[in-house]
């Protein structure tokens, strides 16, 4: 696959930063350099970054989400081995090449009438690589973990998923929104929507949805679907003692096939995303859920997106994300 950047030992060497009896994740993880590869490795997990911001930029929302994948490569090379982090569970796969599509993104005037359709164009390009490496990864037998990007790429994953199941799969969200705007062009508001028309998508659930960025005819559709279930953050939150019991039984209503974990950081708050909120989970409540989800064997793959850092909070970005995914490997 040429838009696919395999990572060999010499891309991330210069970004470890080395301590006399010490061991960086960085200097133990596996690399593959063909995707051939994959099925003769040791390593469950298959490490992806996905650097867009074009779907977020097709929908109207704030740019940045590209910045994330070096964020976490930074932070998550850089942790320890030890007796809870091992390395040879994970394999670094590499980078989907964004830089022609974003090139292209940047090149659209902004002021022609077809800007949106014009991203949304490119945002289906996107899809079907992301849909082809995901459905390589799992038919190979590994669990992908995607740093996007924007909220478009979960419509890639799930194709992908379904396709290497031969079976359309369940997926759990937590965000702040369903994702489930109209089937018009393209972009990281409606990849659920594409997914359910393209029948990649049976259950969908919703965790941590926020009321006040949820149209109504969205509403409308959740409840006349059997399929589609949201659980209000405003209803979560009052209760935060039980939100562990809440989101176990949101898996149990999932797990009965295979299922796609989709983490959009926006439900996080005050954390650096493309739908900033002060308003949503702490990154301690997430971590649980994560660690709730990574013990799951029907749990096809894990896809973190929407996070958007600027130079500021680059580090704290990356260490955040680099927490979530040492979480989701964890034994
Ligand atoms: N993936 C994000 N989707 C949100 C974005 C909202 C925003 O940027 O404010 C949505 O379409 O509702």
């Amino acid at each position: 696959m040429e838009a696919l950047k395999i990572y060999k030992p010499a891309d991330i060497e210069k970004l470890i930063s080395k301590r006399k009896g010490e061991v960086k994740f960085g200097e133990k993880v596996q690399f593959v350099s063909s995707l051939d590869e994959l099925k003769n490795t040791s390593a469950q997990y298959v490490l992806l970054g996905i650097p867009e911001d074009i779907g977020v930029r097709a929908n109207h929302g704030k740019p940045g989400t590209s910045k994330a994948w070096k964020s976490l490569l930074g932070a998550l090379i850089n942790i320890q081995v030890n007796r809870f982090n091992d390395p040879n569970k994970l394999l670094l796969l590499g980078e989907l090449e964004c830089k022609g599509f974003m090139q292209k993104a940047a090149n659209i005037d902004t002021t022609d009438p077809n800007y949106l359709l014009k991203l949304g164009d490119l945002v289906k390009e996107i899809d079907q690589m992301v849909a082809e490496l995901i459905e390589i990864i799992i038919s190979a037998g590994k669990i992908p973990i995607i740093i996007g990007g924007g909220h478009n790429n979960a419509y890639g994953n799930i194709k992908g998923a379904a396709k290497a199941t031969n079976a359309p799969i369940n997926i759990i969200n937590i965000d702040a929104h369903t994702d489930l705007r109209q089937l018009e062009h393209r972009h990281s508001g409606n990849g659920f929507s594409y997914a359910i028309e393209g029948q990649f998508l049976c259950k969908y659930s919703v965790f941590g949805l926020h009321k006040n960025y949820t149209p109504e005819y969205i509403f409308k559709e959740m409840d006349f679907s059997e399929n589609l279930e949201f659980l209000l953050a405003e209803e979560l939150l009052q209760f935060p003692d039980e939100l562990n019991r809440r989101f176990q039984k949101c898996i149990e209503n999932i797990d009965d096939s295979k299922f796609g974990f989709e983490l959009d950081c926006d439900a996080i708050a005050d954390f650096p995303s493309s739908a900033k909120s002060p308003s949503g989970f702490s990154i301690n409540q997430i971590r649980n859920f994560i660690n709730m989800i990574s013990k799951n064997e029907n749990c096809a793959y894990f896809h973190i997106c929407e996070a958007a850092p600027d130079e500021m909070s680059t580090g704290q970005v990356g260490k955040t994300l680099s927490y979530f995914v040492s979480d989701f490997i964890a034994e």
